[in-house]
């Protein structure tokens, strides 16, 4: 199995990434954001609980996120891999993960970061924010908010996979297919090693 996080900060590409990653290893696409909205979208009771949190840049509990992790991987047995986005996002999810992964028999095989700087990360998401008629892209004070929250509480995942030696870093900035070509040769490696 090819079992590949995309990280990085809100706005970094992972969504874009994700969306050629797919398409060339043929993963299930497991994004905890995406999962969010819907649930928010069927008016269901972990959407309203979540709504806030998300409209004010906040994580929403760990709790929630492994739940809606767990059940996923337990519908997508027999699958070639997957590809998570957006999770994890604490240390916390990040060993849950690797627990539900081994209980499933599998494991991360890498996770590739996109490294984008906070002025471009900020353009981007009000950039998108006029389209996406996602209220946590609407204003810049939501937006720093998202990347100072991703810097104090998402960042440490990174160093959680760089202890098990499953961790590289790409820029992020550039053409999407040069960005895709990098993450590929990263997959590569991983896969080699
Ligand atoms: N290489 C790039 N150069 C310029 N803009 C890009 C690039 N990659 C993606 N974008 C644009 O930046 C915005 C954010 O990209 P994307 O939605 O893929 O980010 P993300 O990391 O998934 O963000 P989030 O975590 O907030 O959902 C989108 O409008 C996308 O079209
Ligand atoms: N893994 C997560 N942990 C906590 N909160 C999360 C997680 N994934 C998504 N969220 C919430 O949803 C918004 C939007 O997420 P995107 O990945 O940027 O689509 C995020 O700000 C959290 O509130």
């Amino acid at each position: 199995m090819l079992n590949l996080v995309l990280f990085g900060p809100p706005g970094a590409g992972k969504g874009t990434q994700s969306e050629k990653l797919i398409q060339k290893y043929q993963l299930v696409h497991l994004s905890t954001g995406d999962i969010l909205r819907s649930q928010i979208a069927a008016g269901t009771e972990l959407g309203l609980h979540a709504k806030s949190l998300m409209d004010q840049g906040l994580l929403v509990p760990d709790e929630v996120v492994i739940g809606m992790i767990e059940a996923k991987l337990t519908e997508n047995q027999d699958v070639t891999g997957f590809i998570f986005d957006g999770f994890p996002r604490t240390v916390k999810q990040a060993e849950a993960l690797d627990t539900l992964l081994s209980q499933h028999g599998t494991s991360i095989t890498t996770m590739v970061a996109l490294v984008v700087d906070e002025e471009e990360l900020i353009r981007r998401l009000l950039k998108r924010g006029e389209t996406s008629g996602r209220p946590d892209d609407k204003n810049e004070a939501t937006a720093r908010r998202r990347v100072s929250v991703y810097n104090s509480e998402t960042m440490p995942v990174a160093e959680h996979y760089e202890k098990q030696g499953k961790y590289a870093a790409i820029s992020g900035v550039g053409t999407i297919e040069d960005i895709f070509e990098l993450v590929c040769q990263k997959i590569q490696q991983a896969q080699h090693s």
